[in-house]
C-alpha cells in the first residue's frame, strides 16, 4: 500500500507525520524501526499518528511513537507540529485544537506569528507517577551506579523525566549517563534524562538523552520538565528560556496547581509518499 507522509520538525527534534484520519495504516514495531532509520529508513526520532478523536468534545487523537517503536504518551515538539499540520492540511479550521494522546487532554494554540502554545497540564511530582523508585533527600533522588552516584529531580509530564543539574552541559557525558539512566532499575517505565545547566534565574542550556530514541536536538517536554524542577527546587522563575541544542522553547508555569505552557517552532520539510 502507498502511504502518504510529511517530515517536519521542531527545533530538530524530527517527526514522521501520517494522516490517519484520511488514511487507514498499522505500524508495527519493527515497521517503525526500519522507518526510523536514518540510513535503511526515512529517519527520525518520532512517528506521529494522527486519528479522529475518541470524543465529541475533542478534535483528534494522536499517537506518538519513538525511534525504537515503542507507543509513548507525551511529545511536545511533537504535539506543536501536530497542530501546524493538522491546520495546513485542510484536517480543521481551528486555532485551539483539543487533542488526546495516551496521557489524556491536551489543548493546542495557534499563534500569529507561526509559533504554537501547547497547554502540557500540570507536572506530576509524585514517585509513582513518573514512575521511580529511590531514595530521596528534600527534593533530590539518589540513583547509584557501581561506583557513581547521581542526583536527579524527577517529573511526569505526561512522560517521565528525570533531570540532573550539571556545571557545563556542553561538555557532559550525556550519551552515556544518559543511556545509563534511561534503562536504570529505579525507573521502571525508563525514563528521559535531561541534563540542565542554569545560566541565570530565567534562562537555561539543557540536553536531553530520550528514551527509546537517544540524545536528540530538542525535547519539548524534557524542557517542561527541567522549568517544573527547576521551579519547585526555587532556582527559576515562573517563564523562563530554555536553549536546546536545535533553539529556543518559552515555558511559563505559575505554579504548583497550575497547568505549564510551552510556546516554540513548528517546521515542515516535505511531504512524501512511501510502499509499506
Ligand atoms: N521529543 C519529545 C518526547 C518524545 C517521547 C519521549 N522520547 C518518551 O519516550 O517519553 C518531546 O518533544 O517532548
Amino acid at each position: 500500500m502507498v502511504v502518504e507522509f510529511t517530515k517536519m520538525h521542531g527545533l530538530g527534534n524530527d517527526f514522521m507525520v501520517v494522516d490517519n484520519v484520511t488514511q487507514n495504516v498499522f505500524f508495527s514495531q519493527e515497521k517503525i524501526k526500519q522507518l526510523s532509520d536514518r540510513n535503511f529508513g526515512i529517519g527520525f526520532d518520532q512517528l506521529l499518528v494522527v486519528e479522529p478523536p475518541y470524543a465529541p468534545e475533542e478534535d483528534f487523537h494522536y499517537r506518538i511513537y519513538n525511534a525504537d517503536g515503542s507507543e509513548v504518551e507525551q511529545c511536545g515538539n511533537g504535539a506543536r507540529c501536530f497542530a501546524r499540520f493538522v491546520k495546513t492540511k485542510g484536517l480543521t479550521n481551528k486555532h485551539k485544537i483539543a487533542v488526546t494522546t495516551k496521557a489524556g487532554k491536551m489543548m493546542l494554540y495557534l499563534e500569529k506569528d507561526g509559533q504554537v502554545t501547547v497547554n502540557m497540564g500540570k507536572p506530576n511530582f509524585a514517585p509513582d507517577a513518573v514512575p521511580i523508585k529511590a531514595q530521596k533527600q528534600e527534593k533530590t533522588y539518589i540513583i547509584r551506579n557501581d561506583d557513581s552516584t547521581y542526583f536527579c529531580g524527577a517529573v511526569s509530564m505526561g512522560n517521565p523525566h528525570c533531570m540532573i543539574l550539571v556545571d557545563d552541559v556542553d561538555n557532559y557525558d550525556v550519551t552515556g549517563v544518559g543511556a545509563l539512566l534511561e534503562s536504570h532499575e529505579r525507573f521502571p517505565a525508563r525514563v528521559n534524562v535531561g541534563f540542565m545547566q542554569i545560566i541565570n534565574s530565567s534562562t537555561v542550556k539543557l540536553r536531553v538523552f530520550e528514551r527509546g530514541v537517544g540524545e536528540t536536538l530538542a525535547c519539548g517536554s524534557g524542557a517542561c520538565a527541567a522549568v517544573a524542577i527547576g521551579q519547585i527546587q526555587g532556582k527559576l522563575d515562573k517563564e523562563v528560556k530554555v536553549t536546546l541544542p536545535g533553539g529556543d522553547l518559552v515555558i511559563k508555569w505559575p505554579g504548583p496547581d497550575h497547568s505549564l505552557k510551552m510556546t516554540g517552532p513548528a517546521q515542515f520539510v516535505y511531504d512524501g509518499k512511501i510502499h509499506l
